[in-house]
Protein backbone atom coordinates (compact mmCIF):
# COMPACT_ATOMS: atom_id res chain seq x y z
CA UNK A 1 0.00 0.00 0.00
CA UNK A 2 1.63 3.24 -0.84
CA UNK A 3 -0.48 6.44 -0.58
CA UNK A 4 1.40 9.79 -2.07
CA UNK A 5 1.70 13.07 0.33
CA UNK A 6 -0.92 15.52 0.25
CA UNK A 7 0.20 18.01 -2.50
CA UNK A 8 -0.95 21.50 -3.86
CA UNK A 9 -1.34 21.69 -7.46
CA UNK A 10 -1.88 24.60 -9.33
CA UNK A 11 0.06 27.48 -8.09
CA UNK A 12 -1.19 30.37 -7.24
CA UNK A 13 -0.87 33.34 -9.70
CA UNK A 14 0.27 35.16 -6.64
CA UNK A 15 2.15 32.90 -4.10
CA UNK A 16 0.14 32.54 -0.44
CA UNK A 17 2.36 30.81 1.96
CA UNK A 18 0.48 28.20 3.83
CA UNK A 19 -0.16 27.24 7.32
CA UNK A 20 -1.45 23.81 7.85
CA UNK A 21 -2.25 23.75 4.13
CA UNK A 22 -4.76 26.54 4.25
CA UNK A 23 -4.19 30.12 2.96
CA UNK A 24 -2.44 32.81 5.53
CA UNK A 25 -1.91 36.23 4.49
CA UNK A 26 0.63 37.09 2.42
CA UNK A 27 2.43 40.48 1.87
CA UNK A 28 1.06 40.29 -2.23
CA UNK A 29 -2.59 39.61 -0.96
CA UNK A 30 -2.39 42.55 1.97
CA UNK A 31 -0.51 44.76 -1.07
CA UNK A 32 -3.63 43.76 -3.00
CA UNK A 33 -6.27 44.37 -0.54
CA UNK A 34 -4.96 47.88 -0.16
CA UNK A 35 -4.47 48.73 -4.01
CA UNK A 36 -8.57 47.94 -3.72
CA UNK A 37 -9.30 50.07 -1.28
CA UNK A 38 -8.47 53.38 -2.78
CA UNK A 39 -8.75 56.90 -0.99
CA UNK A 40 -11.91 57.09 -0.81
CA UNK A 41 -12.37 53.38 0.91
CA UNK A 42 -9.16 54.58 3.24
CA UNK A 43 -10.72 57.98 4.21
CA UNK A 44 -14.36 56.14 4.90
CA UNK A 45 -12.42 53.71 6.84
CA UNK A 46 -10.60 56.26 8.87
CA UNK A 47 -13.81 57.70 9.82
CA UNK A 48 -15.46 54.27 10.57
CA UNK A 49 -12.59 52.93 12.97
CA UNK A 50 -12.67 56.06 14.87
CA UNK A 51 -16.62 55.88 15.26
CA UNK A 52 -16.05 51.73 16.31
CA UNK A 53 -13.22 52.51 18.69
CA UNK A 54 -15.24 55.11 20.58
CA UNK A 55 -18.41 52.91 20.81
CA UNK A 56 -16.95 49.36 20.95
CA UNK A 57 -15.88 47.38 24.24
CA UNK A 58 -12.36 46.87 24.42
CA UNK A 59 -12.29 43.27 23.14
CA UNK A 60 -13.80 44.01 20.43
CA UNK A 61 -11.39 46.72 19.03
CA UNK A 62 -8.55 46.06 16.62
CA UNK A 63 -10.00 42.51 14.90
CA UNK A 64 -9.52 41.15 11.91
CA UNK A 65 -10.75 43.23 8.26
CA UNK A 66 -14.36 43.31 8.09
CA UNK A 67 -14.39 41.45 4.96
CA UNK A 68 -13.28 38.60 6.78
CA UNK A 69 -16.34 38.77 9.40
CA UNK A 70 -18.95 36.68 9.30
CA UNK A 71 -22.06 35.80 11.43
CA UNK A 72 -20.29 32.36 12.54
CA UNK A 73 -17.05 33.55 13.17
CA UNK A 74 -16.44 37.14 13.99
CA UNK A 75 -13.00 36.54 14.75
CA UNK A 76 -11.70 34.49 12.03
CA UNK A 77 -8.54 35.32 10.54
CA UNK A 78 -6.58 34.00 7.54
CA UNK A 79 -4.00 31.77 9.30
CA UNK A 80 -5.53 28.77 10.24
CA UNK A 81 -3.58 26.01 13.05
CA UNK A 82 -1.68 23.07 11.25
CA UNK A 83 -3.98 20.83 13.35
CA UNK A 84 -6.94 21.41 10.73
CA UNK A 85 -5.76 18.56 8.94
CA UNK A 86 -5.45 15.55 10.33
CA UNK A 87 -1.68 13.68 10.33
CA UNK A 88 -0.95 10.88 7.92
CA UNK A 89 1.24 8.06 8.59
CA UNK A 90 3.19 6.82 4.76
CA UNK A 91 0.30 4.56 3.53
CA UNK A 92 -2.17 7.48 4.24
CA UNK A 93 -4.01 6.57 7.24
CA UNK A 94 -4.42 8.94 10.17
CA UNK A 95 -2.09 8.69 13.38
CA UNK A 96 -3.05 7.22 16.71
CA UNK A 97 -0.19 6.36 18.03
CA UNK A 98 -0.13 9.55 19.94
CA UNK A 99 -3.80 7.87 22.04
CA UNK A 100 -3.53 4.42 21.65
CA UNK A 101 -3.23 2.42 25.09
CA UNK A 102 0.33 2.11 26.08
CA UNK A 103 -0.83 -1.62 27.30
CA UNK A 104 -1.45 -2.75 23.50
CA UNK A 105 -4.89 -2.67 23.72
CA UNK A 106 -7.90 -1.52 21.10
CA UNK A 107 -11.17 -1.09 20.76
CA UNK A 108 -12.83 -4.01 19.65
CA UNK A 109 -15.40 -3.06 16.48
CA UNK A 110 -18.46 -5.30 15.74
CA UNK A 111 -20.44 -5.37 12.74
CA UNK A 112 -24.08 -4.99 12.18
CA UNK A 113 -25.25 -5.85 8.79
CA UNK A 114 -22.72 -6.77 6.58
CA UNK A 115 -23.61 -5.96 3.27
CA UNK A 116 -21.88 -3.54 0.40
CA UNK A 117 -20.77 -0.61 2.17
CA UNK A 118 -20.55 -2.62 5.17
CA UNK A 119 -17.56 -4.51 2.94
CA UNK A 120 -15.82 -1.03 1.95
CA UNK A 121 -15.91 0.59 5.84
CA UNK A 122 -14.74 -3.50 7.03
CA UNK A 123 -11.81 -3.38 4.44
CA UNK A 124 -10.62 0.35 5.83
CA UNK A 125 -10.89 -1.08 9.01
CA UNK A 126 -8.68 -4.13 8.88
CA UNK A 127 -6.34 -2.05 6.53
CA UNK A 128 -5.92 0.73 9.09
CA UNK A 129 -5.01 -2.00 11.72
CA UNK A 130 -8.88 -1.86 13.98
CA UNK A 131 -9.31 -4.78 15.91
CA UNK A 132 -12.97 -6.07 14.57
CA UNK A 133 -14.24 -9.01 17.28
CA UNK A 134 -17.69 -9.75 15.84
CA UNK A 135 -20.06 -9.44 12.85
CA UNK A 136 -23.81 -9.85 12.96
CA UNK A 137 -27.08 -9.99 9.95
CA UNK A 138 -30.18 -10.33 10.66
CA UNK A 139 -32.67 -8.63 8.47
CA UNK A 140 -32.29 -10.94 5.13
CA UNK A 141 -32.78 -14.78 4.91
CA UNK A 142 -29.30 -16.90 5.72
CA UNK A 143 -28.36 -14.29 7.88
CA UNK A 144 -25.61 -16.91 9.79
CA UNK A 145 -24.26 -17.77 6.31
CA UNK A 146 -23.84 -14.63 4.93
CA UNK A 147 -22.07 -13.56 8.46
CA UNK A 148 -20.12 -16.18 8.14
CA UNK A 149 -18.40 -15.73 4.60
CA UNK A 150 -18.34 -11.85 6.01
CA UNK A 151 -15.94 -12.83 9.17
CA UNK A 152 -14.44 -15.69 6.50
CA UNK A 153 -13.30 -12.55 4.24
CA UNK A 154 -12.31 -10.25 6.55
CA UNK A 155 -10.80 -12.90 9.27
CA UNK A 156 -13.38 -11.26 11.87
CA UNK A 157 -13.02 -14.16 15.04
CA UNK A 158 -17.03 -14.33 15.91
CA UNK A 159 -19.99 -14.71 13.38
CA UNK A 160 -23.58 -14.09 14.35
CA UNK A 161 -26.92 -14.76 12.35
CA UNK A 162 -29.27 -11.73 14.63
CA UNK A 163 -28.17 -8.11 15.49
CA UNK A 164 -29.07 -9.13 19.49
CA UNK A 165 -26.38 -11.75 19.33
CA UNK A 166 -23.71 -9.17 18.54
CA UNK A 167 -25.16 -6.77 21.07
CA UNK A 168 -24.65 -9.41 23.88
CA UNK A 169 -21.51 -9.77 22.79
CA UNK A 170 -19.68 -8.52 25.88
CA UNK A 171 -16.27 -8.19 23.83
CA UNK A 172 -17.46 -5.77 21.52
CA UNK A 173 -17.27 -2.22 21.93
CA UNK A 174 -18.10 -0.19 19.36
CA UNK A 175 -20.71 -0.99 16.65
CA UNK A 176 -20.95 0.19 12.91
CA UNK A 177 -23.93 -0.24 11.48
CA UNK A 178 -24.94 -0.52 7.92
CA UNK A 179 -28.54 -1.27 7.71
CA UNK A 180 -31.03 -0.17 5.47
CA UNK A 181 -32.23 3.11 6.31
CA UNK A 182 -35.46 2.10 7.80
CA UNK A 183 -33.76 -0.09 10.55
CA UNK A 184 -30.99 2.36 11.73
CA UNK A 185 -33.38 3.23 14.61
CA UNK A 186 -34.25 0.37 16.14
CA UNK A 187 -30.43 -1.27 15.39
CA UNK A 188 -29.01 1.95 17.22
CA UNK A 189 -31.41 1.94 20.05
CA UNK A 190 -30.61 -1.90 20.40
CA UNK A 191 -26.59 -1.30 20.13
CA UNK A 192 -27.21 1.57 23.15
CA UNK A 193 -28.92 0.18 25.49
CA UNK A 194 -26.48 -2.80 25.35
CA UNK A 195 -23.48 -0.37 26.15
CA UNK A 196 -21.79 0.05 22.83
CA UNK A 197 -20.51 2.78 21.00
CA UNK A 198 -22.21 3.43 17.74
CA UNK A 199 -21.18 4.53 14.64
CA UNK A 200 -24.48 4.65 12.62
CA UNK A 201 -24.38 4.85 8.62
CA UNK A 202 -25.95 8.08 7.14
CA UNK A 203 -28.45 9.24 7.09
CA UNK A 204 -28.91 8.65 10.70
CA UNK A 205 -32.66 8.31 11.37
CA UNK A 206 -35.75 8.94 9.40
CA UNK A 207 -37.65 11.34 11.62
CA UNK A 208 -35.95 14.25 14.05
CA UNK A 209 -37.86 12.65 17.05
CA UNK A 210 -35.61 9.16 16.43
CA UNK A 211 -32.88 11.09 16.45
CA UNK A 212 -33.10 12.91 19.34
CA UNK A 213 -34.11 9.78 21.74
CA UNK A 214 -30.67 8.31 20.52
CA UNK A 215 -29.09 11.40 21.17
CA UNK A 216 -30.20 11.17 24.77
CA UNK A 217 -29.99 7.30 25.61
CA UNK A 218 -26.45 7.78 24.46
CA UNK A 219 -25.73 10.70 26.86
CA UNK A 220 -27.51 8.71 29.74
CA UNK A 221 -25.22 5.85 29.29
CA UNK A 222 -21.87 8.05 28.47
CA UNK A 223 -21.59 6.73 24.67
CA UNK A 224 -20.31 8.23 22.03
CA UNK A 225 -22.94 8.21 19.15
CA UNK A 226 -22.06 9.39 15.71
CA UNK A 227 -23.75 9.42 12.27
CA UNK A 228 -21.35 8.05 9.95
CA UNK A 229 -20.75 11.33 7.20
CA UNK A 230 -17.57 10.12 6.65
CA UNK A 231 -17.40 13.09 3.97
CA UNK A 232 -16.41 15.80 7.78
CA UNK A 233 -13.46 13.53 8.20
CA UNK A 234 -12.01 13.90 4.13
CA UNK A 235 -8.84 16.06 4.20
CA UNK A 236 -9.85 17.96 1.50
CA UNK A 237 -13.13 18.57 3.08
CA UNK A 238 -11.41 19.87 6.07
CA UNK A 239 -9.11 22.19 3.73
CA UNK A 240 -12.32 23.55 1.93
CA UNK A 241 -13.80 24.32 5.46
CA UNK A 242 -10.86 25.67 6.71
CA UNK A 243 -10.59 28.28 3.17
CA UNK A 244 -14.13 29.24 3.90
CA UNK A 245 -13.59 29.92 7.30
CA UNK A 246 -10.56 31.73 7.04
CA UNK A 247 -12.21 34.69 5.39
CA UNK A 248 -9.80 34.80 2.60
CA UNK A 249 -12.38 34.58 -0.04
CA UNK A 250 -14.92 36.42 2.23
CA UNK A 251 -18.67 35.75 3.35
CA UNK A 252 -20.03 32.39 1.68
CA UNK A 253 -23.06 34.22 -0.65
CA UNK A 254 -24.50 30.84 -2.35
CA UNK A 255 -23.13 26.88 -1.73
CA UNK A 256 -24.66 24.92 -4.70
CA UNK A 257 -24.77 21.32 -5.22
CA UNK A 258 -25.90 18.15 -7.00
CA UNK A 259 -25.93 14.28 -6.21
CA UNK A 260 -27.68 11.95 -8.57
CA UNK A 261 -27.26 8.80 -10.04
CA UNK A 262 -29.63 6.52 -12.25
CA UNK A 263 -30.86 3.65 -9.71
CA UNK A 264 -31.44 0.73 -11.04
CA UNK A 265 -34.92 -1.11 -10.20
CA UNK A 266 -34.69 -4.74 -8.11
CA UNK A 267 -37.71 -6.60 -9.10
CA UNK A 268 -39.59 -6.53 -5.77
CA UNK A 269 -37.97 -3.41 -4.78
CA UNK A 270 -35.01 -2.36 -3.35
CA UNK A 271 -33.48 0.07 -0.24
CA UNK A 272 -33.42 2.89 -3.23
CA UNK A 273 -37.31 2.29 -4.61
CA UNK A 274 -39.30 1.17 -1.06
CA UNK A 275 -40.56 3.38 1.21
CA UNK A 276 -40.57 0.55 3.70
CA UNK A 277 -37.01 0.34 3.49
CA UNK A 278 -36.12 4.54 3.84
CA UNK A 279 -35.58 4.38 0.07
CA UNK A 280 -35.88 7.92 -1.60
CA UNK A 281 -32.96 10.04 -3.37
CA UNK A 282 -33.26 12.58 -0.10
CA UNK A 283 -32.31 10.28 2.60
CA UNK A 284 -29.60 8.25 -0.16
CA UNK A 285 -27.95 11.71 -1.27
CA UNK A 286 -29.56 14.57 0.07
CA UNK A 287 -29.00 14.33 3.20
CA UNK A 288 -25.67 15.12 2.09
CA UNK A 289 -26.33 18.19 0.07
CA UNK A 290 -28.22 19.02 4.02
CA UNK A 291 -25.05 18.12 5.67
CA UNK A 292 -23.02 20.54 2.91
CA UNK A 293 -25.70 23.35 4.32
CA UNK A 294 -25.13 23.12 7.83
CA UNK A 295 -21.14 23.25 7.53
CA UNK A 296 -21.12 26.10 4.67
CA UNK A 297 -24.16 28.28 5.52
CA UNK A 298 -23.79 31.07 8.02
CA UNK A 299 -25.89 30.17 11.25
CA UNK A 300 -29.26 31.77 11.19
CA UNK A 301 -29.86 35.46 12.44
CA UNK A 302 -33.11 36.77 13.59
CA UNK A 303 -36.59 35.48 13.82
CA UNK A 304 -38.08 32.33 12.22
CA UNK A 305 -39.02 32.16 8.51
CA UNK A 306 -41.58 30.07 6.76
CA UNK A 307 -40.62 26.63 5.89
CA UNK A 308 -38.43 27.25 9.10
CA UNK A 309 -36.59 24.74 10.66
CA UNK A 310 -34.54 25.83 13.68
CA UNK A 311 -34.05 29.22 12.07
CA UNK A 312 -33.11 28.19 8.40
CA UNK A 313 -35.82 28.30 5.83
CA UNK A 314 -36.11 25.81 3.71
CA UNK A 315 -37.79 25.12 0.51
CA UNK A 316 -38.64 21.86 -2.33
CA UNK A 317 -40.02 20.60 -4.47
CA UNK A 318 -39.99 17.10 -5.37
CA UNK A 319 -41.42 13.85 -7.89
CA UNK A 320 -42.72 11.24 -5.41
CA UNK A 321 -43.01 7.64 -6.77
CA UNK A 322 -44.68 4.94 -4.61
CA UNK A 323 -44.23 6.94 -1.38
CA UNK A 324 -40.48 7.99 -2.11
CA UNK A 325 -38.62 10.97 -3.40
CA UNK A 326 -37.02 10.32 -7.39
CA UNK A 327 -36.29 13.89 -8.13
CA UNK A 328 -35.91 16.58 -5.68
CA UNK A 329 -35.11 20.67 -5.76
CA UNK A 330 -34.41 22.05 -3.14
CA UNK A 331 -33.12 25.47 -1.09
CA UNK A 332 -31.82 26.15 1.76
CA UNK A 333 -31.12 29.88 3.29
CA UNK A 334 -29.73 31.43 6.82
CA UNK A 335 -27.94 34.47 7.47
CA UNK A 336 -28.25 36.04 4.28
CA UNK A 337 -26.71 33.00 2.45
CA UNK A 338 -28.55 29.96 0.55
CA UNK A 339 -27.73 27.21 -0.81
CA UNK A 340 -29.67 24.95 -3.94
CA UNK A 341 -28.94 21.63 -4.66
CA UNK A 342 -30.36 18.86 -6.76
CA UNK A 343 -30.87 14.88 -5.79
CA UNK A 344 -32.62 12.40 -7.86
CA UNK A 345 -32.37 8.33 -8.80
CA UNK A 346 -33.61 9.31 -12.03
CA UNK A 347 -30.38 10.93 -13.70
CA UNK A 348 -26.88 11.10 -13.30
CA UNK A 349 -24.52 13.57 -12.06
CA UNK A 350 -20.68 14.42 -11.30
CA UNK A 351 -21.77 14.77 -7.10
CA UNK A 352 -19.47 18.13 -6.88
CA UNK A 353 -20.20 20.69 -4.89
CA UNK A 354 -19.44 24.96 -5.34
CA UNK A 355 -19.53 27.64 -2.48
CA UNK A 356 -19.71 31.02 -4.07
CA UNK A 357 -18.05 33.49 -1.97
CA UNK A 358 -18.10 37.49 -1.89
CA UNK A 359 -14.72 37.48 -3.44
CA UNK A 360 -14.46 34.05 -5.09
CA UNK A 361 -15.30 30.55 -5.14
CA UNK A 362 -14.10 27.17 -3.52
CA UNK A 363 -14.70 23.57 -5.45
CA UNK A 364 -15.09 20.29 -4.27
CA UNK A 365 -14.67 18.14 -7.14
CA UNK A 366 -17.43 14.92 -7.20
CA UNK A 367 -17.69 13.05 -5.54
CA UNK A 368 -17.93 15.34 -3.32
CA UNK A 369 -18.99 13.29 -0.62
CA UNK A 370 -16.47 11.65 -0.28
CA UNK A 371 -13.36 14.02 -2.21
CA UNK A 372 -9.78 13.74 -2.84
CA UNK A 373 -9.19 17.31 -4.18
CA UNK A 374 -11.27 20.69 -3.90
CA UNK A 375 -9.62 24.06 -5.12
CA UNK A 376 -10.30 27.75 -4.31
CA UNK A 377 -9.66 30.96 -7.43
CA UNK A 378 -9.56 34.41 -5.31
CA UNK A 379 -10.91 36.80 -7.93
CA UNK A 380 -9.66 39.71 -8.33
CA UNK A 381 -12.30 42.80 -7.57
CA UNK A 382 -10.15 45.39 -8.88
CA UNK A 383 -10.33 43.97 -12.08
CA UNK A 384 -14.12 45.74 -12.38
CA UNK A 385 -12.69 49.28 -11.32
CA UNK A 386 -10.31 49.64 -14.13
CA UNK A 387 -10.64 51.55 -17.70
CA UNK A 388 -11.55 50.00 -19.64
CA UNK A 389 -13.46 47.80 -17.30
CA UNK A 390 -13.39 43.86 -17.92
CA UNK A 391 -17.04 42.47 -19.21
CA UNK A 392 -19.68 41.09 -16.30
CA UNK A 393 -19.22 37.93 -16.32
CA UNK A 394 -16.27 35.40 -15.47
CA UNK A 395 -14.01 37.50 -12.88
CA UNK A 396 -10.28 37.82 -13.92
CA UNK A 397 -8.91 35.80 -10.88
CA UNK A 398 -6.09 36.93 -8.60
CA UNK A 399 -5.00 33.44 -7.08
CA UNK A 400 -6.15 30.17 -7.44
CA UNK A 401 -5.01 27.22 -5.50
CA UNK A 402 -6.10 23.62 -5.19
CA UNK A 403 -5.41 20.44 -2.19
CA UNK A 404 -5.22 16.96 -3.15
CA UNK A 405 -5.22 14.13 -0.65
CA UNK A 406 -4.94 11.10 -2.31
CA UNK A 407 -6.55 7.78 -0.81
CA UNK A 408 -4.77 5.18 1.41
CA UNK A 409 -5.05 2.22 -1.22
CA UNK A 410 -6.96 -0.86 -1.09
CA UNK A 411 -5.91 -3.77 0.21
CA UNK A 412 -5.16 -6.56 -3.23
CA UNK A 413 -6.55 -9.29 -0.91
CA UNK A 414 -9.88 -6.96 -0.31
CA UNK A 415 -10.05 -5.62 -3.83
CA UNK A 416 -13.44 -7.92 -4.92
CA UNK A 417 -15.13 -6.71 -1.84
CA UNK A 418 -15.12 -2.89 -3.27
CA UNK A 419 -18.64 -1.66 -3.37
CA UNK A 420 -18.70 1.85 -3.59
CA UNK A 421 -16.23 4.74 -4.89
CA UNK A 422 -13.34 6.14 -2.38
CA UNK A 423 -13.70 3.44 -0.08
CA UNK A 424 -10.76 3.65 1.81
CA UNK A 425 -11.34 7.53 3.23
CA UNK A 426 -13.94 5.31 5.88
CA UNK A 427 -10.35 5.12 7.69
CA UNK A 428 -10.59 8.69 8.07
CA UNK A 429 -14.02 8.43 9.76
CA UNK A 430 -13.36 5.27 12.11
CA UNK A 431 -9.66 6.98 13.06
CA UNK A 432 -11.64 10.15 14.64
CA UNK A 433 -14.00 8.17 16.04
CA UNK A 434 -11.52 5.67 17.74
CA UNK A 435 -9.28 8.95 18.63
CA UNK A 436 -12.32 10.10 20.64
CA UNK A 437 -12.79 7.00 22.39
CA UNK A 438 -9.25 6.68 23.78
CA UNK A 439 -9.39 10.96 24.66
CA UNK A 440 -10.89 11.70 28.23
CA UNK A 441 -14.35 12.61 28.46
CA UNK A 442 -14.62 12.85 24.26
CA UNK A 443 -18.58 12.16 23.43
CA UNK A 444 -19.10 14.31 20.48
CA UNK A 445 -16.45 14.72 17.28
CA UNK A 446 -15.56 18.64 16.29
CA UNK A 447 -15.98 17.85 12.95
CA UNK A 448 -19.63 16.77 13.36
CA UNK A 449 -21.06 17.73 16.63
CA UNK A 450 -24.34 15.81 18.02
CA UNK A 451 -26.22 19.46 17.52
CA UNK A 452 -25.08 19.63 14.18
CA UNK A 453 -26.28 15.85 13.22
CA UNK A 454 -29.46 16.86 14.74
CA UNK A 455 -30.05 19.99 12.66
CA UNK A 456 -29.52 18.01 9.56
CA UNK A 457 -31.51 15.30 10.37
CA UNK A 458 -34.21 18.54 11.15
CA UNK A 459 -33.69 20.39 7.57
CA UNK A 460 -34.07 16.63 5.97
CA UNK A 461 -37.22 16.47 7.24
CA UNK A 462 -38.46 19.98 6.55
CA UNK A 463 -37.68 18.74 3.26
CA UNK A 464 -39.73 15.43 3.50
CA UNK A 465 -42.73 18.45 4.80
CA UNK A 466 -42.56 20.21 1.57
CA UNK A 467 -42.91 17.36 -0.24
CA UNK A 468 -45.52 15.14 1.58
CA UNK A 469 -43.53 12.09 1.98
CA UNK A 470 -42.32 10.59 5.45
CA UNK A 471 -44.23 12.40 7.96
CA UNK A 472 -45.55 10.92 11.16
CA UNK A 473 -42.38 7.92 11.06
CA UNK A 474 -41.70 7.02 14.74
CA UNK A 475 -39.44 3.90 15.12
CA UNK A 476 -37.71 4.37 11.74
N1 LIG B 1 -21.35 6.40 3.73
C1 LIG B 1 -21.54 6.00 2.49
O1 LIG B 1 -20.84 6.40 1.58
C2 LIG B 1 -22.59 5.04 2.16
C3 LIG B 1 -23.58 4.80 3.05
N2 LIG B 1 -24.56 3.92 2.74
C4 LIG B 1 -25.59 3.68 3.74
O2 LIG B 1 -25.37 2.36 4.27
C5 LIG B 1 -26.59 1.69 4.45
C6 LIG B 1 -26.53 0.36 3.71
O3 LIG B 1 -26.30 0.56 2.32
P1 LIG B 1 -25.76 -0.66 1.41
O4 LIG B 1 -24.61 -1.30 2.05
O5 LIG B 1 -25.64 -0.16 0.04
O6 LIG B 1 -27.02 -1.63 1.50
P2 LIG B 1 -27.19 -3.16 1.15
O7 LIG B 1 -28.24 -3.29 0.12
O8 LIG B 1 -25.88 -3.81 0.88
O9 LIG B 1 -27.81 -3.73 2.52
C7 LIG B 1 -27.19 -3.57 3.76
C8 LIG B 1 -27.85 -4.51 4.75
O10 LIG B 1 -29.20 -4.13 4.96
C9 LIG B 1 -30.04 -5.27 5.05
N3 LIG B 1 -30.94 -5.33 3.87
C10 LIG B 1 -30.62 -5.24 2.56
N4 LIG B 1 -31.71 -5.36 1.79
C11 LIG B 1 -32.74 -5.51 2.62
C12 LIG B 1 -34.13 -5.68 2.43
N5 LIG B 1 -34.67 -5.76 1.21
N6 LIG B 1 -34.91 -5.79 3.51
C13 LIG B 1 -34.38 -5.73 4.75
N7 LIG B 1 -33.07 -5.59 5.00
C14 LIG B 1 -32.27 -5.48 3.94
C15 LIG B 1 -29.09 -6.48 5.07
O11 LIG B 1 -28.77 -6.73 6.42
P3 LIG B 1 -28.34 -8.19 6.95
O12 LIG B 1 -27.15 -8.58 6.14
O13 LIG B 1 -28.03 -7.93 8.36
O14 LIG B 1 -29.48 -9.12 6.75
C16 LIG B 1 -27.91 -5.95 4.29
O15 LIG B 1 -26.72 -6.61 4.55
C17 LIG B 1 -27.67 2.66 4.02
O16 LIG B 1 -28.17 3.29 5.16
C18 LIG B 1 -26.97 3.67 3.14
O17 LIG B 1 -27.55 4.95 3.21
C19 LIG B 1 -24.55 3.24 1.57
C20 LIG B 1 -23.60 3.48 0.63
C21 LIG B 1 -22.55 4.45 0.82
O1 LIG C 1 -23.90 7.18 0.70
C1 LIG C 1 -24.00 7.02 -0.49
O2 LIG C 1 -23.13 7.61 -1.32
C2 LIG C 1 -22.99 7.19 -2.64
C3 LIG C 1 -24.30 6.75 -3.22
O3 LIG C 1 -24.16 6.27 -4.50
C4 LIG C 1 -24.89 5.72 -2.34
O4 LIG C 1 -26.07 5.23 -2.89
C5 LIG C 1 -25.17 6.36 -1.04
O5 LIG C 1 -25.80 5.51 -0.17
Amino acid sequence: MFARARSEEDGPLNAVPLVGGVPSPSSALRAHRLRTIGLAGALLAVALVALAAANMPHAARGGAPARVQTQRHAASSYAVAPSVLPELDSYGFPVLTDVLPKDGSRVVWGICGPGRIAGDFTAALSAMGAKIGAVGAGSLPNALDRATDFARLFRIPRAYGSYEELARDSSVQAVYIATTNNAHFANARLMLLHGKHVLLEKPATVGSAEFAQLVKLAAERDLLFVTNFWTRFFPAIKWAKAVARSGLLGDVVHVQGDMAFQAVRVPGGDRFSLASLGGGAMLDMGCYLVQFAALFLPQPVGGNAPGDARGFDVRALGQVEGGVDTDVAFVVAAGGASASFGTSLRRSSNFALSIYCAHGKIEIDGPANCPVRASYALYDDAASKREPPVPCCGQPLLEQRSFVQPLPTFPPRLLARRGYPNGMGFAYAASAFERCLYTDGCRSLDELPTAEQQLIVDLTAEVFAHIGIYQNVSGM
